[in-house]
């Protein structure tokens, strides 16, 4: 059998290190999510609901909406440092699916690989997660059980291992770094470079991304380095919000978005929507449009103002998911779809 090629540390990354990546012009995500909006039948966007949220978003509101305080840094491992994004990385190659186990959430994966991590500070190197295991990631979480999906969680973490060593000499810093300063471009990058963060699909004979965990990395790495260092992309405000279960939920709250009586009684029946099916591809890429164009009618109403700042769609994002974490034994029940994507 061939030798496997030691990777020489000298040799140039394969990735133009230098002026990162041809920045892409918009953002794949909003482009494609527009034309689930314009013909879902399932789901649909009201133009009263965001105007009546923003009607009742003051001007503090707003000033919180884009505080750096935005980000919560309490359940996050946060050093300042490259580390940090190791971490980042591995907890968003996690991030998903949690609500087969009733008392699971998503904390219990932040703090979980946080105190690993600081338990064993060479818990997460690429060479311990090519070869991680089922058991190896409860573990990892410190969960008291095997947690959804385990098998298929620790073979999307080897596939980080394998894929840091392979083209960043199994650093995500180096990762990050590649992508010049672009969020987009890095968003890209680990799409590219993980198959497991291709959260895309077909609808209506077209192809839709919402790379939900890709964003979601970009958007903790300048969340967690507070928009500085590692942390500064200069087109941060060209992503989107990060379709997953919860906002979706906290938007119908809202009356932003309604569903088709036999959507919401199949949701009401905890009913599991296929992957990739019309109703399950409408809430996520309907979530996506809705934060956006909430967006605009908050531009639009404080445009001018003193002391306003415009929030990123991920700040937005992470207010109404915060949102949908403290209200959710209150809030009608989310969609059930079993995936690794969200
Ligand atoms: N849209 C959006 N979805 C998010 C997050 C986060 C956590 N982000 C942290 C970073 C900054 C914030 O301050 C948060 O502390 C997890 N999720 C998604 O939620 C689901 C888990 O829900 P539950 O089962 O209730 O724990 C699952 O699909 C997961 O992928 C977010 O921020 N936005």
């Amino acid at each position: 059998m061939a030798e496997a090629r030691r990777v020489d540390q000298s040799e140039p990354l394969p990735w133009n290190l230098a002026g990162g990546i041809e920045e892409p012009a918009t953002n794949i995500v909003k482009a494609t999510t527009a034309y689930v909006a314009e013909n879902a039948t399932h789901v649909s966007i009201s133009a009263k609901g965001i105007q009546a949220t923003v009607d009742g978003i003051s001007l503090e509101t707003l000033r919180e909406l884009v505080s750096p305080k935005a980000y919560n840094t309490d359940i996050h491992y946060v050093d300042g440092g490259p580390l940090t994004v190791q971490y980042l990385l591995v907890v968003d190659a996690l991030n998903f699916c949690f609500w087969p186990d009733e008392e699971l959430e998503y904390e219990q994966l932040s703090t979980g690989v946080k105190a690993a991590l600081e338990a064993d500070p060479t818990a997460l190197d690429a060479e311990k997660l090519m070869w991680i295991t089922g058991e190896g990631v409860r573990q990892l979480l410190g969960w008291k059980r095997d947690v959804p999906l385990q098998e298929e969680r620790a073979r999307l973490l080897r596939e980080v291992g394998s894929s840091l060593v392979r083209h960043f000499r199994g650093s995500a810093a180096r990762m990050v770094e590649a992508a010049g300063g672009s969020a987009l471009a890095l968003m890209a990058l680990v799409a590219q470079v993980f198959p497991g963060f291709r959260d895309h699909t077909i609808y209506k004979g077209r192809q839709i991304f919402l790379y939900k965990r890709a964003q979601i990395f970009v958007g903790d790495v300048y969340g967690a380095f507070g928009g500085e260092g590692l942390g500064a992309f200069w087109d941060i405000d060209q992503l989107t919000m990060f379709a997953d279960y919860r906002v979706p939920v906290v938007l119908r709250t809202m009356g932003i978005l309604d569903y088709s009586q036999g959507l919401e009684d199949k949701i009401q029946r905890r009913e599991q929507l296929p992957p990739g099916g019309e109703e399950e591809v409408e809430i996520r890429a309907c979530t996506v449009v809705a934060v956006e164009r909430l967006r605009e009618a908050l531009a639009a109403k404080f445009v001018g103002t003193p002391g306003a700042r415009l929030p990123h769609a991920i700040q937005l994002d992470w207010w109404l998911w915060e949102t949908g974490e403290r209200e959710r034994l209150r809030h009608p029940p989310h969609h059930r779809t079993l995936t690794t994507f969200y």
